[in-house]
This record gives structure tokens, C-alpha cells and sequence, in this order.
């Protein structure tokens, strides 16, 4: 079906074309597309497993880890404006691209072999040496990574739009909803492989997590997606750009402002617009053109905020479903893979939508312009978060009342042979049968306690509470040493759960995967993925195995006693510190589905909206607007952050919700003031206006092409569109 018409007419320029195409489209969105599908997989694939990196293998904390990532999230989309301006300015989007993509490339490589423990473990033990050297490496490949991936991103949508003609409008939003299944079909497959790449093992000197695979994957992935775009190279339409576009509107903007500043007296007549002040020293084309800007960029003001609500599935939704359920009977679904559903539904909805819902709208004659879609996905992501509240509040239901920052909890574990009668001062009296424990924790505004047991002799100790803390009274069998342990006061992270033993047998013990431990003590907790969990407890020649199936985000203590060996660890009792999770993360598909709604009514759209609405020599800067609002709303989330929460989760999604639903309203006052415009028809107007005239307009353009294409003599189709 590829058919090459030589005779396509451009609107303005009038010059023959020759345009390969294929059912309609140009062939070189061919590559355009796969190149996208290889970059996004390449650049979601590193992501999905770059906060393990930093906390298991440069073993940063919680806290740096995630700040870090949020600061490489918020960097690559801040830099897509440097691209734009290179491209727009100096080297033009292909160029930009291919430059941009070796760096980007170069930073994946860089990453992939910062994580080989290898090059720096000279002892062997399986850890690096010399940490200063990994995360040097590291950062300087995540920089180069940045500056690739938000460099290309803006050049590579709108480079895009650039291979179709004034009349393949349709195509060009096909082209749009086209673009971003790839996106998500290229997320999709690298955010579940990555993360199973990284669960192998490998190593030259020792066995370790394998980080160099799952980050050289993607490494070879962006390789690819080069390759393949410098393939296209001969089909593309290339747009030059104009010297440095930018630098003249700055100048063009602060001359009006400078201007209308110097005549500011109301006996100078009014001006249209403020930038008709620069019409003294400034071609009436590039003032119009940076109207139009304006106008789109104004209308973004707004939109950073449904980039926060979107932004939290990441951070919020995932902690919200490690205190869920994720057993779905044929299979156990992880609470950080909850996310692939946003790529999955992507690949259903784009299509639905696209095929089905815009034309049948439009068949009931209702107009849902591009900006009524963006709002309505506005109200969708709100939608999102009210859901998203009511699941919180199902889970509050069934959590622990954790203690509050001026009360302590206790709990009371008894080993001793025989039931004991507790008594904790003032007035709390508890009756608890060996190898049992309290039913519950007690909670006291108040952290000296003093404890009684009512052996012969009594036993009467005192205590010091920890504010704010969970802890357990563990009495041995011999409660004069009987000792407070801390227990974990929150869900354990990725739903997960928490373990420990005490040992009530008369000697030391070795327990799969623990230190040993000694009699009457109690182990830290240890994690323990959901599933069957086997471990064998050992002393000497005598050994027995103990199996346990676990849920999802409980904590156990395991009472070994003195018997353990003799009846096969069959008598081992378990403690339920925390109950296992019980509301099911099914329960969130609904603010995925209305989430991922909102995405393509507005992400796809603004992506449409930002290229069609942009003069020609501005298409890149627009994409990398549209890109920074992105930016801002990450902003925005690590500021809430920061400044603390509302007391209660559900509380702050509908606050969230809230404050969307009332800028999705500023936006569509905002958006019933705003008119389409096609820049291609104003840029002709104004050079009319000018007086250059068609007949002049094509002499000019084409002795223009006619001097490039001597200076490249390139091969292959080229063609500018005004
Ligand atoms: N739906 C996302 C991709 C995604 C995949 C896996 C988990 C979460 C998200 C998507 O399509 N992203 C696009 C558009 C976008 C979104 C947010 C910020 C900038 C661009 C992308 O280009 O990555």
C-alpha cells in the first residue's frame, strides 16, 4: 500500500512534495513511533528500579532515596526547555534529537556500569568498596540521562507533527493518540521486566542483585531507539530553525514591556495588546507568532495542578496499597505493580475513546473541543481522588490504632512455665496463660510504668515507655530479666511483613536466615514477602522446620518453646502483633480507571493542543511548555511533602480533589476566552499584511530551501511548511 506522491502541494509554499506514505501517513512516523516505544521503555524500565538502586545498593535511606528520585523526575521534566531551545534555535529537532539521544545513551551506559559491585568489591564480601566511586558514577549518568530524555522529549512529539501536511489533520490526531500507546506499551513491557531483571542473580566474584542487567537493558533499548530513528533519516521531514528564535522573543517581550513602560501616560492611544508595543522595532510576524505563544502558555497556568493529583499514583496510591490485599487467587499482585494498570487501561482506553466515545459525542452534535475534553479529564482525576478517599477510609477501618505522639502502647508476651496475673500501675490488670500474650496493646498518656507478676516472691520492676512508640513486655523463663523489645508502629513497607522470634528454649539457636540467638532473647523483625515461608531452627545436630503462609502487611512474634525439637516446631505459638492487611487492592481499580480516564482526555489532548496551537518555529518550545507544567505539578507534590499532611489521609486526597475541581473551573473560563487558531493561516495573513505577497512568500521560501539543500545536499525528501 506505500504509495509516493510527488505532487502534494503545501499550502503556502505551493512547491511539489514527494512524500513517502503508507494508508494515508507519511512511512517516516514509522520510526518515529518505534523510536518513541524504545526510549519510553528504555527511560520508565531504569525508573522502575532506581529507588531499589539507591536503597539496597548505595544503601541511602528512605528518605534520600526518594528525594533523590523525585529530583531526577522533576530534572527530566525541566529540561525538555533547553531542548526545545536548541532545537527551535540552533540545530533544528533532528539534529537536536540525534545529538541529544547519543547523550542520553552514554548516561544509560554510564548508570548500567555504576552498578556492577564488582568494579570496586576487592575483599569480595559482595557489597563495594568504595561507595564514593558508584555514586559519582551514578550521578553523573542520571544527569546525562536527564538532560537526554527531557532534551529529546519536546522535539521528538512535535518532530512528529512535522511529517504531516495541512491536509492530514485527521492523521495528525491519530498520529497523537498513536504516539502515546507507544508510550505506554513501551512503560508497560519495561516496568515488568525490569524489575524481574533486577531479582537475578549475578556477579564475577560474588552473586548479587542483578542492577546491570535491569539497567543495561534499557541501556541497550536507548541504543536501539537511536538507531532506529537515524534509520528514518532519508524519509523525514526536516524543518530548519530560524537563528536563535528564542533570543529574539526575549528581546522582542522585554521591548514591548520596556515600550508601553516609556508611554505609560494615558494621552498615548491604547494598543490592542500589550506586545503591539514592540511594533516600533519588531517584525510584525515574530510579535504575532509570540502572541500565540502567550496565549497557550496563559491557558497552562492552571494545569500543573492535575499533573499533582496524576503524579501521586507513583508515591501516595502505592503506599496506599501496601496496606492492602493483593492476592487475586490466580495470582499475587505487588503494590508497585498496582501501576501498570495506568499502561494497561491507557492501551484500552486510547482506542475506545479515539474510535468510539469522540465520534459518537460528536454524532449527538455536541462540540467537545480540545479544551473541554482537558477540563472534563480535569473533573476525571478528581473523580480519581474521591475514590481514592473512600478506599482510605475502608482502610482506616481495619488499621491498628497506632499511638498518637504523646501516648506509648504495650503489649505483654509471657514465656515464664506458668499463666501470670500482670499488674501495670496505676490500674491495668491483666491475666496472661504461658506462651500467650495480651490481647491487645494498652495505651498510656503517660511513659513510667512499673510492672508486677504475681510469682512467689512477687517481682515488681519499673519502666520507661517510649513516647509516641509500640513496644512488648517480653517475660522469659526467668521473668526477674523480663525486658521491654520495640515493635514496628506503622504498616511494614511494600507490604510486606514483619517477623521476629523469641527463644524459650534452654540454648542458643540458628534460625534460616537470622543471627543466632541466644536463650530468653528476642530477634529483631525481619521482612518476609507474602506467601509460604519456610525456616529451620537449629541447635547442634537437632534441627525442625517451620512453615508459615503469610498475607500482606502483617507483624508476628513466634514463641519458641523449650519443646521446639521434640514435638517437630509444631509448638511454636505466634503472636499477631499487626493483623495482615484485609481490604483488597481491587478496590483501587476504580481511581486507576478514572485516573487513566482524565490522562487521555487530557494528557493526549494538551499533547495535540500544545502542537497544534504553536507557529511553526515554535512547535518544541510549546511540547516543552506543556512539559514543565508536569515539572511544576512534581513541584508541587514534593512542597506538600514537605510542609506536612492532614492528620488523616482521606482527608487530603479530597482536598486534592477539591482544589483540582476548582482550577478545572478557573480553566474552563479560562479556555471559553480562548480562540482557536490555525498559526499556519495568521503567519500567512501577517506576511500579507506586510505586503509580501503569495507570489513573493513562495520566491523567498523557496530560494531559501533551494540555498539549504545546496549546503547539505542531502539526500532524500525535505519540505518546509509555513
Ligand atoms: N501513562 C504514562 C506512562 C506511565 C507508565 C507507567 C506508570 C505510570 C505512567 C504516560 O503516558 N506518560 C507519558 C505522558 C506524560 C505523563 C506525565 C508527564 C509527562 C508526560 C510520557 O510521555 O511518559
Amino acid at each position: 500500500m506505500i504509495n509516493l506522491t510527488d505532487e502534494k502541494m503545501d499550502k503556502t509554499t505551493k512547491k511539489k512534495k514527494k512524500t513517502a506514505e503508507c494508508c494515508g501517513y507519511p512511512i517516516s512516523i514509522f520510526f518515529i513511533v518505534v523510536n518513541e516505544f524504545c526510549e519510553r521503555f528504555s527511560y520508565y524500565g531504569m525508573r522502575a528500579v532506581l529507588v531499589l538502586y539507591f536503597r539496597y545498593f548505595l544503601l541511602w535511606d528512605d528518605d534520600l532515596a526518594t528525594s533523590i528520585y523525585h529530583a531526577f523526575v522533576a530534572l527530566c521534566y525541566l529540561t525538555p526547555i533547553l531542548g526545545a531551545i536548541i532545537a527551535d534555535s540552533w540545530l533544528g529537532k533532528f539534529k537536536t534529537i540525534i545529538y541529544l539521544s547519543i547523550v542520553y545513551a552514554i548516561g544509560q551506559v554510564t548508570m548500567a556500569i555504576s552498578t556492577i559491585h564488582d568494579i570496586t568489591d576487592a575483599n569480595r564480601d559482595g557489597t563495594p568498596d568504595n561507595f564514593t566511586f558508584h555514586i559519582a558514577l551514578s550521578m553523573l549518568g542520571l544527569i546525562l540521562i536527564a538532560l537526554g530524555t527531557g532534551g529529546i522529549k519536546p522535539c521528538v512529539a512535535a518532530f512528529g507533527g512535522d511529517q504531516f501536511q495541512e491536509h492530514q489533520s485527521r492523521q495528525l490526531n491519530t498520529f497523537f493518540s498513536v504516539f502515546y500507546l507507544c508510550i505506554n506499551a513501551g512503560s508497560l513491557l519495561s516496568t515488568l521486566i525490569t524489575p524481574v531483571l533486577r531479582a537475578q542473580e549475578c556477579g564475577i566474584h560474588t552473586q548479587q542483585q542483578c542492577y546491570p542487567l535491569a539497567f543495561g537493558v534499557p541501556a541497550v533499548l536507548m541504543v536501539i531507539s537511536l538507531v532506529v530513528f537515524i534509520a528514518g533519516s532519508g524519509m523525514y521531514v526536516k524543518t530548519d530553525p530560524e537563528g536563535n528564535i528564542m533570543w529574539s522573543v526575549c528581546k522582542c517581550i522585554g521591548f514591548a514591556i520596556k515600550n508601553r513602560f516609556r508611554h505609560r501616560s494615558s494621552s498615548y492611544p491604547k494598543r490592542e495588546h500589550w506586545m503591539d508595543w514592540a511594533n516600533e522595532k519588531y517584525d510584525k510576524l515574530l510579535i504575532a507568532q509570540i502572541k500565540m505563544v502567550l496565549k497557550v502558555l496563559f491557558l497552562y497556568i492552571p494545569l500543573p495542578m492535575f499533573w499533582t493529583l496524576f503524579d501521586q499514583k507513583g508515591s501516595r496510591w502505592t503506599l496506599q496499597a501496601t496496606t492492602m490485599s493483593g492476592d487475586f487467587g490466580a495470582f499475587i499482585l505487588q503494590p508497585d505493580q498496582m501501576q501498570t494498570v495506568n499502561p494497561i487501561l491507557i492501551l484500552t482506553l486510547v482506542p475506545i475513546m479515539d474510535r468510539l466515545i469522540f465520534p459518537l459525542i460528536q454524532k449527538c452534535g455536541l462540540n467537545f473541543s480540545p479544551l473541554k475534553r482537558m477540563t472534563v479529564g480535569m473533573l476525571f482525576a478528581a473523580m480519581a481522588f474521591v475514590s481514592a478517599a473512600l478506599v482510605q477510609i475502608e482502610i482506616d477501618k481495619t488499621l491498628p490504632n497506632f499511638p498518637s505522639s504523646s501516648e506509648s502502647q504495650l503489649k505483654v508476651v509471657n514465656t515464664y512455665s506458668t499463666t501470670l496475673n500482670v499488674t501495670i500501675s496505676p490500674n491495668e490488670h491483666l491475666l496472661i496463660e504461658s506462651f500467650g500474650s495480651s490481647a491487645d496493646y494498652v495505651t498510656f498518656d503517660h511513659q513510667d510504668i512499673t510492672v508486677s507478676l504475681n510469682t512467689n516472691p512477687v517481682i515488681t520492676k519499673a519502666f520507661s515507655l517510649i513516647k509516641g512508640g509500640r513496644q512488648t513486655l517480653i517475660i522469659p523463663s526467668d521473668p526477674t530479666v523480663m525486658y521491654l523489645k520495640e515493635d514496628v508502629k506503622s504498616k511494614p513497607r511494600e507490604g510486606k511483613n514483619a517477623i521476629r522470634f523469641v527463644n524459650g528454649y534452654t540454648a542458643d539457636l540458628n534460625i534460616t536466615n537470622l543471627d543466632s540467638i541466644e536463650p530468653s532473647a528476642t530477634t529483631n523483625y525481619t521482612l518476609v514477602n507474602q506467601g509460604k515461608r519456610d525456616f529451620v531452627l537449629r541447635h547442634g545436630e537437632q534441627w525442625c522446620e517451620f512453615s508459615r503462609k503469610f498475607g500482606f502487611g502483617a507483624s508476628y512474634t513466634f514463641l519458641i518453646p523449650s519443646t521446639v525439637f521434640s514435638d517437630d516446631c509444631e509448638s511454636i505459638t505466634e503472636v499477631e502483633d499487626m493483623k495482615p492487611n484485609s481490604v483488597h487492592m481491587a478496590l483501587q481499580i476504580p481511581q486507576y480507571f478514572l485516573i487513566t480516564t482524565g490522562e487521555v482526555m487530557f494528557s493526549v489532548t494538551g499533547l495535540q493542543f500544545s502542537y497544534s496551537q504553536a507557529p511553526k518555529n515554535m512547535k518544541s518550545v510549546l511540547q516543552a511548555g506543556w512539559l514543565c507544567t508536569n515539572a511544576v505539578g512534581n513541584i508541587i507534590v514534593l512542597i506538600v511533602a514537605e510542609l506536612g499532611k492532614l492528620p488523616k489521609q482521606w482527608a487530603e486526597y479530597l482536598l486534592f480533589a477539591s482544589l483540582l475541581v476548582a482550577v478545572s473551573i478557573i480553566f474552563s473560563i479560562m479556555a471559553y476566552f480562548y480562540t482557536y487558531i490555525d498559526p499556519a493561516e495568521i503567519e500567512a495573513q501577517v506576511r500579507k499584511e506586510q505586503g509580501l505577497e503569495p507570489e513573493e512568500m513562495e520566491k523567498e521560501t523557496l530560494e531559501m530551501e533551494e540555498k539549504d539543500e545546496d549546503q547539505k545536499n542531502e539526500q532524500g525528501v525535505k519540505q518546509t511548511k509555513i
